[in-house]
Formats: structure tokens, C-alpha cells, sequence
């Protein structure tokens, strides 16, 4: 079986409180992208073995995001041993949820290629054992995220005919000390009002992704990469989840910004 596991980006991240179990509340937008990762595997005469390609991986000491979502149903699930090929497209480590949407996509297809018949709610159950940005992939609508960003409701918000520039300057920030940066705060404006019923012009204003002040002092090159977003005709221009991809949203299709396309991983797409 072959899929095709998307990134997403974040519209607005609001970090409203430190939990007692080390993690944050946030409010925020998942929304999915066309910047696609490959993903295969086929049953196997042997153990399963797992191999990948494309842009590198970063070892956590953990086994890689799609082996842990197969481990997962395998635990529950009589499911047979599997040769799996992952080839990269996705920056690592870059705030577009890559390795989270490999894992949600691993759970959907096992679940359609050996029949299990499991509905979404139950994926995201499992996803959720993954990693926080897993369930909104089991769906991969627009959603807003609250709680740890595990719990999801749909999001009426539709960039359809946009077009995004995506610049990923090769900073890899764990989300875990992103996090230990931020100071949790009570949101100014409410986030479903803004992306539901506010003209995508005031976003500028008033969508806020809260990781970009600690973020953007400690790496000054986001903020320039950001303002010359603006600079080149961006409706909207921010930084993805816990960064460091950075990305802007345009009307037409935007000038290639060469300053940045000849040394960064560069995307324009449609939406
Ligand atoms: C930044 C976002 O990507 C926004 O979409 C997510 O909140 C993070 O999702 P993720 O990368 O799947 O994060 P996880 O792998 O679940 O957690 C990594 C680490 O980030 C911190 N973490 C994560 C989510 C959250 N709501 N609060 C946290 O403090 C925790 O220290 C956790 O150990
Ligand atoms: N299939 C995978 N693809 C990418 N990273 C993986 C994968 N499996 C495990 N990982 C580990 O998970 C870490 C985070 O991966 P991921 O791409 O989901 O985070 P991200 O790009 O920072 O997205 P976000 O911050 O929005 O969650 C990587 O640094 C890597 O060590």
C-alpha cells in the first residue's frame, strides 16, 4: 500500500496555561498542506524491517514514528509482519507536524489494508498515544486544537485559491524546549472568531502564534524571513507550530525570494 502523509500549518497558537502534567494548553488552527512525505510497506516473509529516504530523520532514541503507530495496532490487532518504506519530504523538527502525520496515516491505512474497520474516533484514541499533533491527521480537515491539541473540533476556515510560500531555515527546535520558553497567557481574542468571521486581512493583527516571541529572540533570521514575507506582498505571514518553518499566505502567486530560496528549503503551493 502507498500513501502520501501531508504536513500542516498552524493559524494562531495561543499558549494559555502550564499543566500539571508538564504540558500546555493551547488554542490553535491545524491546517493541512500539499508538502507530502511517502510512505509504503508490503507484507514481509520475514520480521519487519523499516528503511527510509529522502531528506534525514534526526534519532530521538525512540523508534521511528511509523514503526510505533504499527507497534500500536499490533499490540491489539493480529496484523502480519511488514516491509515499510518511508521516503522524506517533510522538514523534521520543523513545526509542519511531518513525523505525526507519517504515524496517523500508518494507523488509517493498516486499518483499511488488513480491514479493521476502526472508525476515526478510535484512530485518534491511538494517535493521541503518539504525539499531540497525531488525531488532527486521522481526519486531516481544518481544526481547531485545544487541551494538549488533542482534542479537535472542525474549523470553518477555507484558504482554498490562496497561495503559501513555505521557508524552512533548517533550525531544528525541539518542541519540548520551545515550550520551557513560553509564558502561558489568557488569549486576547478568541481564535475560532477570528478565522470563522474576521477578513483574512486583520490576521496580521490579531493571529498571534505565542512561540514566536521567545522563538524569534533567540533566532533573529525568523523575524527577518517573516518581515520579508510582508515585504513581498503576504496577506498573512507567521511561524508554523514550534517553528522554525515560517510561512506566508498570498492572494497571487508570490515573486521567488531568491535571498532565501538559494540556501533554505523553499516550497510555493497552492492551497
Ligand atoms: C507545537 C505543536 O506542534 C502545535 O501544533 C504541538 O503542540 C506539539 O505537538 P507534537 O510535536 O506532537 O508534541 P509532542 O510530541 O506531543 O510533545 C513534545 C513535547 O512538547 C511539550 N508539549 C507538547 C504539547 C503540548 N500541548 N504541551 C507541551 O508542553 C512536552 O514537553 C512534550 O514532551
Ligand atoms: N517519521 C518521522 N518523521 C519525522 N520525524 C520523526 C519520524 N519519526 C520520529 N521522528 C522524530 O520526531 C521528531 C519530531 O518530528 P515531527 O516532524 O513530527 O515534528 P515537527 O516537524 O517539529 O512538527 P511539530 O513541531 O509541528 O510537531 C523528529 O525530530 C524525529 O526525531
Amino acid at each position: 500500500m502507498l500513501i502520501f502523509p501531508n504536513a500542516k500549518i498552524n493559524l494562531g497558537l495561543q499558549i494559555t496555561e502550564k499543566l500539571s502534567n508538564g504540558y500546555h494548553a493551547i488554542n490553535s488552527c491545524l491546517y493541512p498542506i500539499p508538502l507530502k512525505d511517502a510512505l509504503e510497506f508490503v507484507p514481509a516473509k520475514k520480521k519487519t524491517a523499516f528503511n527510509s529516504s529522502g531528506s534525514s530523520i534526526p534519532s530521538d532514541g525512540k523508534d521511528n514514528l511509523v514503526i510505533r503507530a504499527y507497534k500500536l495496532l499490533k499490540k491489539d490487532f493480529h496484523l502480519p509482519e511488514l516491509n515499510i518504506h518511508l521516503h522524506k519530504n517533510i522538514p523534521t523538527g520543523a513545526g509542519l507536524g511531518g513525523g505525526s502525520s507519517d504515524a496517523a496515516f500508518m494507523l488509517k491505512a493498516l486499518s483499511d489494508y488488513y480491514q479493521l474497520f476502526l472508525d476515526d474516533s478510535f484512530l485518534e484514541s491511538y494517535a493521541a498515544q503518539l504525539g499531540s499533533d497525531c488525531p488532527f491527521f486521522i481526519q486531516n480537515k481544518p481544526a481547531l486544537a485545544s487541551g494538549t491539541g488533542t482534542e479537535l473540533e472542525p474549523c470553518n476556515v477555507n484558504l482554498s485559491g490562496y497561495h503559501l510560500v513555505l521557508i524552512h531555515p533548517g533550525l531544528h527546535i525541539s518542541t519540548k524546549e520551545a515550550y520551557a520558553g513560553t509564558t502561558p497567557k489568557e488569549p486576547e481574542h478568541q481564535l475560532k472568531e477570528i478565522l470563522e468571521k474576521a477578513d483574512i486581512s486583520t490576521w496580521r493583527e490579531t493571529l498571534v502564534n505565542d512561540f514566536e516571541e521567545s522563538i524569534f529572540k533567540k533566532q533573529p533570521i525568523l523575524a527577518e524571513i517573516k518581515a520579508e514575507l510582508y515585504e513581498q506582498g503576504a496577506i498573512y505571514a507567521a511561524m508554523s507550530g514550534s517553528g522554525s518553518s515560517l510561512f506566508g499566505i498570498y492572494k497571487e502567486q508570490p515573486p521567488i525570494i531568491k535571498a532565501f530560496s538559494q540556501k533554505f528549503f523553499y516550497r510555493t503551493m497552492s492551497l
